[in-house]
């Protein structure tokens, strides 16, 4: 079979591809699956498509890459739109049963191109040729090795190696959901349960490559990208799931909690193995880890994204956290503080454990750098171990291991003087492995090659019965070099040459001029233009005794080299063990680099509030020339109202207190002059409409929806930062809202809330709330040209309500022209916006609230028909049984009103009801009806 250079596109006809020609089969032709073509012709094809064919009808849902030599190769649509997506050459192949078209990759860089497939949402399944080809009698056997699926990549150049790639599976409902995942590159397998809501949660907060859903599992709205696989729903029977798992750990039912836990792991380790080419049990797989959510702090989805931790919201908006902390040294590590940023503990002691440790090692420069040279030099052990195992590692991988494991003494030795209790158990945690080291060191060359079947991988030394070979071969071979200087002696013939091909074997090569001289024994081989080539039975017995041992040296190194591996792969455990030590200590010496580098300090973990003196935001801090500490005290209440002009730092600031409270509870030291820290656990935040992008649902919608979540699940240990709730509405609603939420923060959940607001009159309602406080952003006002004032950002926090929003001074700046700007000036005097009472660039202590406390004020109010008074709302103050709550639960409940209401109760409301004109009402005011409505009720009841 040729790759013919086809620049002929094949008739789609001709070769019997046109989908309405396949009698009552009318569904469009797919990649996956068995071709049409050839089931039509299924009793007339060739013994290798017929195979082609019976693999693809075992893979139905596969794009399935079948080997033919060098190449991985496609049929029919499969082949049409492998040549699309990876852009390569379509062809075709002619026998004598049709023509079918054809596309090939190349297996020695096939990595690419199965991204490609990949990316365009196929799964791949890798079918190989399972025997040799030159042993084979006919037919080369081939069978699938492996499903390449987003969720199960194995492959190096595929995955990233910061990140875990999950395959992840759902099952139950309600309270019993449960999700297991598994990173099939490392085998981390895990297992959890809860809310459907919950795990929705950790869905996004994990966001699996993959996704199976058991038969009975909740269908979820994913915030991430992820491919849904319809996985056999009898894997997930608990039966069949426990004896999926009993080939794991020894007692399955001990290590879930609850059944459908069990059926997750079941259902999903059974897939994983198909992935795997059914081969049975995943060896390196082997910890099944059961954990519970609640027990880390909880970022969900919308937190990670606005924290910015892993991926900034915008092009525009410059680094993450992970990249100006990731100071890891290696791969394990990278990952490990992936995982410990999206999962920051909440376990006091861990926190300060990891504490103590980063505070030693930043006490100790030289055993921490020298820590972090010998880390680098430390390969993805875990991805190594998984290979292993997977009978998939070649000799260069165990020379990597061998270099890992030459780095742990050293790593040792660097903490030969360490105190502290969390480090000393680090190091007595090493194990170096010597063992290993010494069999691998003994086994492997230091330089293998890539291939393990052709030599040069065993060391000489090493097997008794592969040097005697080794040595036969090179007897041979020398006695030939010696050939050609003695028969040149012999014979007398100075240009007589010695020399070897591939097909013809050894020779002696003699020119025409000399052929008289040639000895008797000599029997002719070849005859070329100018010469003869000739051998001498001795030659030949010589050649043939090289070219056995030869091959039989090569066979018995890819024994040996497979024995090792296997003995290698024995001591899985303890390397995983290791992987996880060094993965640790990786991190921790990066959190030091860290700390020593930008000056971060030492939180005291376990206070009541967040007490922060000098904080500065990790991120913004690095990218701004200079950047101003602002201090955070909430042990003097628990809402922080926050005003200020349009980039003065309200963002900036709000975020600071939450990423200092991360990297501390992740182990870090934090950003600031000091810190005193509650353990949280929880972090919120609801972010300004017009800071989100995401399209889809109406922004207002979202933003309600999200603030139902935070009044619904923040509870006094958590963290909350709103900003600019309400902004997507009407100024009077918007502020209502804005009003009622803080009340309900701050008299219900009691939260660590920080609210950054463009509506003054907030400002006031501080005076009514005994746990709430303000702070604003600082400006420096000066006479500008022509009178007009200028403003300079001091981003310096200050306590007290600033008066002013300075819209139209940053509109200015923004370059709004001058005709504009001034005009909005006028409206601005005309509303009493008054500018100037405030700017005070001491700004302490001045509490200067200068609240407007019409809404009118405000030069974009008036938008809603029908203005509410906040203050006069039955809804203004959160009552006992918490206003906000019947509001959102008011939401939730589709508005059931009723309960136990006397009949005449009940003809009241409904008769309001029926008078209620719905197209007229705002949302908020239909909500402050139902509240009502359903107070009334309560009362009469
Ligand atoms: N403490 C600080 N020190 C130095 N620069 C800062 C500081 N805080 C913020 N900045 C700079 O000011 C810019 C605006 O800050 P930020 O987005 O926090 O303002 P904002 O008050 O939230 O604005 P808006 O109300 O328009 O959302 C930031 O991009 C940053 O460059």
């Amino acid at each position: 079979m040729e790759h013919a250079d086809g620049t002929e596109t094949p008739d789609a006809e001709a070769a019997g591809n046109d989908p309405d020609a396949a009698d009552g089969r009318d569904d469009a032709p797919r990649p996956e699956g068995p071709p049409r073509t050839m089931l039509d012709a299924r009793e007339e094809l060739t013994p290798m498509l017929s195979q082609y064919l019976d693999l693809c009808e075992t893979h139905p849902d596969a794009v399935v890459l079948f080997q033919v030599g060098d190449f991985y190769e496609a049929f029919c649509e499969a082949a049409e739109e492998v040549a699309r997506v990876c852009e390569v050459t379509l062809t075709k192949r002619e026998d004598s049963t049709g023509t079918y078209p054809m596309a090939g990759i190349p297996i020695d860089n096939a990595a690419s191109y199965l991204e490609a497939l990949l990316d365009a949402d196929y799964r791949v399944a890798i079918a190989d040729q399972v025997e040799d080809a030159s042993e084979a009698s006919g037919l080369v056997d081939r069978a699938v090795t492996q499903v390449i699926t987003p969720g199960t990549v194995v492959d190096d150049e595929l995955l990233s190696d910061a990140t875990a790639t999950y395959l992840g599976a759902v099952t139950g409902s309600g309270e019993k959901t449960a999700l297991a995942t598994v990173d099939v590159s490392t085998g981390e397998c895990q297992v959890t349960s809860g809310s459907e809501r919950r795990i929705g949660e950790e869905l996004d907060r994990l966001a699996p490559a993959e996704l199976l859903c058991a038969p009975d599992a909740p269908a979820f709205e994913l915030g991430f990208e992820a491919m849904a696989t319809d996985a056999d729903p009898e894997a997930f029977a608990a039966d069949a799931a426990r004896e999926t798992l009993s080939a794991y750990v020894s007692a399955p039912d001990s290590v879930v909690e609850s059944e459908s836990e069990l059926r997750a792991v079941g259902g999903l380790l059974d897939y994983a193995e198909y992935t795997q080419g059914d081969d049975g049990p995943l060896e390196y797989v082997s910890r099944v880890r059961r954990y519970d959510p609640e027990r880390s702090l909880q970022l969900d989805a919308t937190a990670i994204r606005s924290l910015e931790l892993f991926e900034s919201r915008s092009p525009r908006s410059g680094d993450t956290l992970i990249a100006v902390i990731d100071e890891t040294a290696c791969a394990l590590g990278r990952r490990r503080l992936a995982s410990w940023l999206r999962r920051p503990s909440v376990d006091e002691a861990e926190i300060r454990r990891r504490h103590d440790a980063v505070g030693e090692l930043l006490d100790r420069p030289m055993a921490r750098e020298t820590v972090r040279e010998h880390l680098s030099e430390v390969y993805d052990l875990e991805r190594l171990v998984s290979r292993v195992s997977r009978e998939r590692a070649n000799a260069r991988d165990l020379r990597a291991l061998k270099n890992t494991l030459d780095a742990v003494p050293e790593v040792k030795a660097a903490l030969s003087e360490v105190e502290s209790d969390p480090l000393l158990d680090l190091r007595d945690s090493l194990d170096e492995l010597a063992d290993v080291r010494e069999l691998v060191g003994e086994a492997v060359r230091a330089d293998p090659p890539q291939e393990i079947t052709e030599g040069g991988v065993i060391r000489e030394g090493f097997d008794a019965e592969l040097d005697e070979v080794r040595a036969t071969e090179r007897e041979g071979r020398e006695w030939v070099s010696a050939l050609e200087e003695r028969e040149r002696e012999r014979t007398g013939i100075d240009s007589l040459d010695v020399g070897y091909t591939q097909v013809h074997g050894y020779y002696i090569e003699v020119t025409n001029p000399n052929l008289d001289r040639v000895p008797d024994d000599y029997t002719r081989r070849q005859t070329l233009k100018n010469s003869e080539r000739f051998y001498t039975p001795e030659l030949k017995r010589r050649e043939d005794e090289i070219l056995s041992a030869s091959e039989r040296a090569d066979a018995l190194e890819y024994e040996v080299f497979a024995e090792v591996r296997a003995d290698v792969a024995e001591e899985g455990e303890r390397l995983q063990a290791l992987a996880d030590s060094l993965a640790t200590l990786d991190v921790l010496a990066a959190f030091a680099a860290v700390a020593a580098a930008n000056d971060y300090v030492r939180p005291e973990m376990g206070a009541d509030a967040v007490e922060i003196e000098g904080g500065r935001h990790p991120v913004v801090e690095r990218t701004q020339g200079e950047f101003v500490p602002n201090p955070a005290d909430f042990s003097r209440g628990n809402v922080a109202v926050i005003t200020g002009p349009n980039m003065s730092g309200k963002s900036t600031y709000m975020r600071q207190v939450a990423l200092v409270c991360v990297l501390a509870q992740a182990g870090s030291f934090v950003p600031a002059r000091a810190a005193r820290l509650p353990i949280l656990d929880r972090i919120f935040t609801r972010v300004g409409a017009s800071d989100d992008i995401a399209g889809g649902q109406s922004t207002f919608m979202r933003e309600m929806a999200e603030l139902t979540d935070i009044l619904h699940n923040a509870t006094g240990d958590s963290l909350v930062l709103l900003d600019e709730v309400g902004r997507g509405t009407s100024t009077t609603d918007g502020l209502a809202i804005a009003r009622a939420t803080t009340e309900f923060v701050h008299d219900e959940v009691g939260a660590t809330t920080l609210f950054a607001t463009h509506y003054h009159d907030l400002t006031a309602l501080v005076e009514d709330l005994s746990d709430a406080f303000n702070l604003h952003f600082t400006v420096e006002k000066t006479e500008g040209d022509g009178g007009t004032p200028d403003v300079t950002f001091l981003h310096r926090v200050a306590d007290g309500a600033s008066s002013s929003s300075y819209g139209v001074e940053v509109a200015e700046l923004a370059g709004v022209p001058p005709a504009v700007v001034e005009r909005a000036r006028e409206y601005v005097g005309e509303g009493g916006g008054t500018i100037g009472a405030d700017g005070d660039e001491n700004g302490d202590e001045t509490s200067g609230v200068e609240a407007r406390t019409s809404p009118d004020d405000d030069a974009s109010a008036g938008e809603s028909d029908t203005p509410v008074d906040p203050q006069a709302s039955t809804n203004g103050r959160a009552s006992e049984d918490g206003t906000l709550a019947a509001y959102v639960d008011g939401i939730d409940a589709d508005g059931a009103a009723g309960g136990a209401a006397t009949a005449d109760a009940e003809a009241d409301v409904l008769s309001e009801l029926r008078e209620l004109n719905v197209a007229k009402t705002t949302p908020l005011e239909a909500l402050n009806a139902l509240d009502e409505l359903k107070q009334r009720l309560d009362e009469r009841d």
